[in-house]
């Protein structure tokens, strides 16, 4: 210590110095008085005072100083006595009481009656017998010894807020029991600092140091006069804390939507939309989904009143779609062998998929096309760790002569893989694709497969009335999900709460994995 104790004093921070000087007159001093006295404020005494113990110049003693007073609802017990004591008299003369007379015959208030049987009970005061409480030995020895509970809030009682450092052992107990019940009590943590300046302490205060003022920014008048040749300057100190502080940015969930985006338009892809306030035509209906499908429910779907009537396009293409569900129409299959209604055609919803975006598309555009779409759905789930009734997919399909199955899984792999999942694919069923498949991620937490989406190769059924001629391999992939397995939570809410805490920590760099 003795050789290099200049350089710990050159290397000293003036808090530090002014820390040493002011605990150098009196030991007793608390962080607040030494701010004060320094004028520094009582962050920087402390960190000072860490800085000064990790270099063991002095010692920072915490002493724990926490008070406690009573409630409005302790000092209502302190006053007329716990009701489980007031039930104890009573019981000693009549021996048992039935429950339902408990107020009445013990003289407590009918809202104590539950925490009087409880702690009578827990006490061991008492037993309950067939709607009856009845004295135990233990009560009846009980009848006149004070408990230590019962001590403490007389003893609140009288002096207001005590330190529980002056408690003694037995009084401890009672804070225990009383801290055990709810709202009695009232325990305002507080902990004290006091410094003591340690042996190497002593040999700097010994050898003496002055304290300059140092600068941390230099003026255009000190260079001017030439003063700042003389002056201390702050060495940075990038070790000093900083506040926390926490940038903007943007949602995790609309993070990832961006990236889904990103994929799809490298991939050449066009991007499109439809309405959130679908036709039942649109959503259903050009899918080849016959009218008495099970997804069309109420219970499944959410039907809107107003409006109720939605448009419906050309009749010829209305026709068509109507005679495939009927008998099949131009395709050689046979359709659903019922009689289709405009009118439940017309029933407007809140879309279930973005499935109508693609056979709106596919009326529109001419292959070869690739388009995709993402876009809110909405299906009447339950609501639990991985279903929402409201919630994001990516729509995508591929037209082209040459288009198969295999190029369906093809797109879905790279997909999946850009984005830094592995799925496996189980076969399906889709009343508008054939082959059909559904994308499944393992969660290592629930130790389950969840589903991502579906996809498959639309049927001639859905293609034919449209006009279209080539294959289409076509997917419906759910987004919160991915979000989910992204960001490691376990519960598909956390994308809707506000909660700042997890949005702040999430890291600004979204995880893509580059390759
Ligand atoms: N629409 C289906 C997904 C899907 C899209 C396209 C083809 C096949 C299936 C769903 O929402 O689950």
């Amino acid at each position: 210590m003795s050789e290099n104790i200049d350089k710990i004093i050159n290397e000293l921070h003036i808090y530090e110095k002014k820390l040493l000087k002011s605990v150098e007159t009196n030991e007793n001093k608390n962080p607040e008085e030494i701010a004060k006295e320094a004028r520094m404020d009582v962050k920087s005494v402390m960190s000072a005072a860490g800085s000064l113990a990790s270099k063991k110049i002095i010692q920072v003693n915490k002493i724990v100083d926490d008070t406690v007073s009573l409630t409005k609802d302790g000092e209502r017990y302190a006053k007329g006595g716990l009701p489980e004591r007031k039930v104890l008299s009573a019981l000693f003369t009549q021996k048992k009481i039935p429950m339902k007379d408990l107020a009445i015959k013990s003289g407590i208030d009918n809202k104590d009656t539950k925490i009087a049987i409880g702690w009578l009970v827990r006490k061991k005061w008492a037993k309950i017998d067939k709607g009856t409480i009845n004295l135990t030995e233990f009560g009846e020895k009980s009848v006149n010894k004070e408990g230590n509970d019962e001590k403490l809030l007389e003893l609140l009682l009288q002096k207001g807020r005590i330190k529980t450092n002056d408690l003694d052992d037995d009084l401890l107990k009672g804070l225990d029991n009383l801290t055990n019940r709810k709202n009695l009590i009232e325990i305002n943590n507080k902990t004290l600092h006091k410094f003591k300046i340690l042996d190497n302490g002593l040999a700097i205060l010994e050898k003496g140091f002055d304290i300059k003022e140092e600068v941390t920014q230099l003026t255009s008048k000190q260079l001017k006069d030439g003063s700042w040749k003389n002056l201390k300057y702050r060495p940075y100190d990038i070790n000093a804390e900083y506040p926390e502080f926490f940038p903007g940015k943007g949602h995790p969930l609309r993070k990832i939507i961006e990236e889904v985006r990103e994929v799809f338009l490298n991939l050449g892809f066009t991007e499109s939309n439809g309405p959130i306030l679908e036709s039942a035509f649109w959503n259903f209906d050009s899918l080849f989904q016959p009218q008495d499908h099970a997804a069309r429910e109420m219970q499944d779907t959410f039907y809107i009143k107003n409006p109720n009537n939605s448009n419906l396009p050309e009749k010829d293409l209305v026709e068509k779609i109507a005679n495939t569900h009927e008998n099949g129409g131009n395709t050689n299959s046979e359709g659903w062998n019922y009689k289709w209604s405009e009118e439940i055609a017309k029933q407007s919803v809140l879309r279930t998929h973005t499935t109508g975006i693609s056979t709106r598309f596919l009326k529109d555009n001419k292959p070869p096309l690739k388009m995709f779409s993402v876009g809110r759905v909405f299906r009447r789930e339950t609501i639990t760790y991985k279903h929402l009734p409201e919630f994001h997919q990516v729509e995508g399909i591929v037209a082209a002569e040459d288009i198969n199955y295999q190029n369906l899984l093809g797109v879905l792999k790279e997909f999946y893989k850009k984005l830094g999942f592995e799925v496996r694919f189980r076969p399906a069923y889709f009343p508008y694709t054939y082959l059909s498949t559904e994308c499944e991620v393992y969660l290592e937490e629930k130790e389950s497969w969840i589903e991502l989406g579906g996809s498959g190769m639309f049927r001639p059924e859905v293609l034919e009335p449209l006009g279209v001629n080539v294959p289409v391999l076509a997917f419906g992939l759910g987004i919160e999900r991915l979000a989910m397995i992204r960001y490691d939570i376990s519960d598909i809410r956390m994308l809707y709460k506000s909660d700042i805490k997890w949005l702040r920590d999430i890291p600004i760099s979204n995880g893509i994995k580059l390759d």
